[in-house]
C-alpha cells in the first residue's frame, strides 16, 4: 500500500485506479475490491460541473469513505474544480492525502500550493491537453507530484491522447526526482508509452474496472513502469 512517504524519495511505480466508472452506488466496496486486487492508490476524481461539464461528489463522500475504509489508503484527489481553494481545507478534513488542483483553474498558484501544503496534504498540480508544459514548470520543483491530462478531463472511457506524451518526457528529463501522474485512456494498450515517457503515477480507470482480472492488469501495467524506472 502506498503512503504518504511514497513522495519523499525516488519515483515508484505506482497504480491509482479510478473509481470514476465503477458503481459510485457501492463505492467503499469497489474500493476495497480494488485495493485488495493490488491497488496502490485510490485516484479520486472530483467534478463540479463549472470546471469540467460533470458532477461526481465532494468533501463529504471522501469523509465517508475514509471512515469506511480506515486510515490506510492513500486518497488522490483530482480536484476538477472551478475554485480549488475553496475545498482545500474540507478536503484535509476529510482525510485526503494529495489535493491536486487544475493549473487553468488558480489564480494564485503559489497561495494555493501554500494552502495545500499547510493543509498537511501532499500536493499535486495537473494541465489539460490544451495547456502547454512550459507553464507548470515555474511550479514542478514546488509540488510533490504533475499530472499530466491525457484526455479532455469531465469523463472516464475517452481515447487516450499519445501527443501528451511529449511533455512527460520533458518533465521527466527536467525533474528525474518528481512524480509524474498521467490520467485518463490509460490502460494496457496505451501503458507502455506512458512508461517510456518516464511517468510513475499510472492512473487507470475502465480498462482496471471493466477487467475480468483487475489486479493481473494493475501488476502488468506496475511491471511495465518498473522495467522503465530501473
Ligand atoms: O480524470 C478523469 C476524467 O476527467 C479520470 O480519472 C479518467 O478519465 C480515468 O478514466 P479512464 O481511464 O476510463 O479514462
Ligand atoms: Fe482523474
Amino acid at each position: 500500500m502506498a503512503c504518504c512517504r511514497t513522495f519523499d524519495h525516488h519515483p515508484q511505480p505506482l497504480i491509482g485506479p479510478s473509481i470514476l466508472n465503477s458503481n459510485l452506488a457501492l463505492l467503499a466496496s469497489e474500493c476495497e475490491k480494488l485495493l485488495k486486487a493490488g491497488a496502490d492508490y485510490l485516484h479520486l476524481d472530483v467534478m463540479d460541473g463549472q470546471f469540467v461539464p460533470n458532477l461526481t461528489f465532494g468533501h463529504p463522500v471522501v469523509k465517508c469513505l475514509r471512515s469506511e475504509l480506515g486510515p490506510k489508503p492513500f486518497f488522490d484527489m483530482h480536484m476538477m474544480v472551478a475554485c480549488p481553494e475553496k475545498w482545500i481545507e474540507p478536503m484535509a478534513d476529510a482525510g485526503a492525502n494529495l489535493y491536486t488542483f487544475h493549473l487553468e483553474a488558480a489564480s494564485d498558484v503559489e497561495s494555493i500550493i501554500r494552502k495545500i501544503k499547510e493543509s498537511g496534504m501532499k500536493v499535486g498540480v495537473g494541465i489539460k491537453p490544451g495547456t502547454s508544459v512550459e507553464s507548470v514548470l515555474p511550479y514542478a520543483s514546488l509540488v510533490d507530484m504533475v499530472l499530466v491530462m491525457t484526455v479532455e478531463p469531465g469523463f472516464g472511457g475517452q481515447k487516450f491522447m499519445e501527443p501528451m506524451m511529449a511533455k512527460v518526457e520533458l518533465l521527466r528529463k527536467q525533474f528525474p526526482k518528481l512524480n509524474l501522474e498521467v490520467d485518463g485512456g490509460v490502460g494496457p494498450t496505451t501503458i507502455d508509452v506512458c512508461a517510456k515517457a518516464g511517468a510513475n503515477m499510472i492512473v487507470s480507470g475502465t480498462a482496471v474496472i471493466n477487467s475480468s482480472d483487475p489486479g493481473a492488469v494493475m501488476n502488468s501495467m506496475r511491471e511495465k513502469v518498473a522495467a522503465c524506472l530501473s
